[in-house]
């Protein structure tokens, strides 16, 4: 807070970009001083894997573009082929029963700020971005991919269910047959096939591209009243918020039930080997 209150006194034109949280945590923000527009970047090698501390520093980042009065959020990768690959599957194999509580509530609260925000959001996916990847691009209101990268909710591929709330952040942007499809597929769509069922809104070539093309989707409400706007959002977005915040404790005990099957901690414990022999060859 002290930062920002010293970084507002700093003159304008004299600083093009503010960075407004510390290098130091796993996500940074930077508000353009022209737009006013916060981009989130996620930074979290090798992978960006979702582990409790990124979903914590995601979760403060998204709290701290709500407080600065931002005119909108783009959240981004630092590394050039991965967004995100989703849940850090070492938070939930062999899992220690106290982290793996505040794991997963942290994700609901990450979920809950980003698809509840009251700024227009937009995710640069300049990378792959496969289920909890895929989760938080698809919580935002519009979303540009780069070429040759692959997104979608392949949690069946691993012997794991998408939770609820993940189908309905599914189904906010796709038709309903093909959310149910997909996701009993456990389809992992490729940027073109992507933009063609409409799970991402345009292609950018480079990252630089794609940032722009997120700053002109947010630009497009720049003459629309805020309040009206959020409202308006809030309204299409209450129910599915409503539903994870009333079900939160038995979603976490649904989860803890499921993730603890022997069968399913079995079918994890190859899917990392799997992960890990690939990443040898
Ligand atoms: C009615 C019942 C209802 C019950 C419902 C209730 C609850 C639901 C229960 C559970 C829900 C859980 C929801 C889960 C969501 C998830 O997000 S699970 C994670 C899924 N992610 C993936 O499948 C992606 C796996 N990774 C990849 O495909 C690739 O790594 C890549 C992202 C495409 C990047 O490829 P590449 O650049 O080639 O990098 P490497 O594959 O070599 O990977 C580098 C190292 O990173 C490790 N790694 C990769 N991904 C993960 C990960 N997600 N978690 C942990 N670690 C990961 C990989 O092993 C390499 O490690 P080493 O260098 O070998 O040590």
């Amino acid at each position: 807070m002290m930062r920002t209150k010293l970084l507002s006194l700093v003159p304008r034109a004299t600083v093009a970009c503010r960075h407004m949280s510390s290098a130091t945590k796993l996500t940074t923000v930077e508000v353009n001083d022209k737009t006013g527009i916060a981009t989130l970047t996620m930074n979290r090698p090798p992978v960006n894997g979702l582990n409790l501390e990124l979903l914590r520093d995601l979760q403060q980042s998204i709290e701290e573009i709500e407080g600065n009065k931002s005119c909108g959020l783009i959240l981004t990768s630092s590394n050039p082929t991965i967004f995100s690959a989703g849940l850090d599957i070492l938070e939930m194999y062999k899992p220690d029963k106290e982290r793996i509580r505040a794991f997963w509530t942290q994700l609901q609260d990450v979920w809950l700020a980003l698809y509840g925000s009251s700024v227009p959001t937009a995710a640069a996916i300049n990378g792959h971005s496969p289920a909890g990847g895929c989760l938080l691009a698809a919580s935002c209101e519009y979303r540009v991919m780069l070429p040759k990268f692959t997104i979608g909710l392949n949690e069946t591929q691993l012997g794991i269910v998408a939770p609820q709330w993940f189908m309905s952040t599914y189904l906010s942007i796709l038709p309903r047959r093909e959310a149910e499809r997909s996701l009993n597929q456990g389809r992992m769509f490729t940027t073109e096939e992507a933009l063609r069922v409409g799970l991402v809104d345009e292609i950018a070539s480079s990252k630089e591209e794609a940032l722009a093309k997120c700053a002109d989707f947010i630009a497009t409400f720049a003459k629309v009243n805020p309040l009206a706007r959020s409202l308006t959002k809030q309204q299409f977005r209450s129910a599915d918020l409503q539903q994870l915040e009333n079900e939160r404790v038995q979603d976490l005990e649904k989860f803890l039930f499921f993730i603890n099957q022997p069968a399913v901690q079995k079918g994890l414990g190859i899917y990392l080997e799997s992960l890990k022999k690939k990443s040898k060859n």
